[in-house]
């Protein structure tokens, strides 16, 4: 699958004003990148290397671009747009995107991989299976589809659009630490993100941290709560 930037332009939100970008993979599907000052990360890389000979090692070092804070995040039009509580995504993507604003240097991956990879029908069709009972990954499974059907190879061409080939990735996910990893991208940093435990999806919560491999602890409380 090869995926092309189709065009640009600014975003002001809530939380400070982005880029945004749209990119369509061969079947016409459509992927957003929202990115924050990685112009001048790469005016402050550029000017490090005409500056190279004449900087003393120690402050060469002191002055090293930042590297980005990215978080590839995955369409969950209830939890972004429709404020539910079932998952932990809207609080998610507007924590990130303040976190992003706030180091001045990064990027949102706004993968339309609605419901892991199943798409909103089989999402909500799981949702009335948890209705009945049953927990995220099993309700996927007895719909015959697979626990997480995501893909990331849109990654490297959306952040190779932006000069990004390190990161400090915004996840729990360890399965999108080690893609970007096999694929050349330098994850120099994982930043764990927990925002927006409820009653409603802390069930949730423990099933990915419990069957699923997420990287959240007994309690929920290991990961760095940026703010809410
Ligand atoms: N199939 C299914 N998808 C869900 C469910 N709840 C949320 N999602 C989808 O899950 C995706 C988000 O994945 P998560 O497992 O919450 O988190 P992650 O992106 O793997 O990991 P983080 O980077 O740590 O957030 C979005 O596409 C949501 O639409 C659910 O119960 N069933
Ligand atoms: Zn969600």
């Amino acid at each position: 699958m090869s995926y092309q930037f189709i065009t640009s332009a600014k975003l002001p939100t809530r939380h400070g004003e982005f880029d945004i970008h749209v990119f369509e993979n061969d079947d016409g599907q459509e992927h957003v990148m929202l990115t924050v000052g990685l112009s001048a990360c790469e005016q402050v890389a550029a000017d490090e290397t005409a500056d190279n000979t004449r900087v003393p090692s120690t402050a060469h070092a002191a002055s090293e671009p930042p590297v980005p804070l990215v978080r590839i995040h995955s369409e969950c039009l209830t939890g972004d747009a429709f404020s539910s509580l079932k998952c932990d995504c809207g609080p998610q993507l507007n924590t990130a995107m303040q976190a992003i604003q706030e180091t001045g240097c990064g990027a949102i991956l706004y993968l339309r991989q609605e419901g892991r990879g199943i798409g909103l029908t089989n999402k909500i069709r799981a949702y009335a299976l948890q209705d009945q009972g049953h927990d995220t990954l099993d309700a996927n499974l007895m719909l015959g589809l697979p626990a997480d059907a995501r893909i990331y190879d849109m990654c490297g061409p959306m952040l190779a659009h932006v000069g990004v080939d390190a990161v400090r990735l915004i996840t729990n996910n360890p399965d999108k630490v080690a893609y970007l990893t096999e694929h050349g991208i330098n994850v120099v940093e994982r930043v764990p993100l927990l925002v927006g435990v409820n009653d409603m999806n802390a069930d949730y919560l423990a099933t990915k941290r419990d069957r699923m491999g997420h990287l959240l602890d007994k309690d929920f409380n290991t990961a760095i709560h940026l703010n809410k």
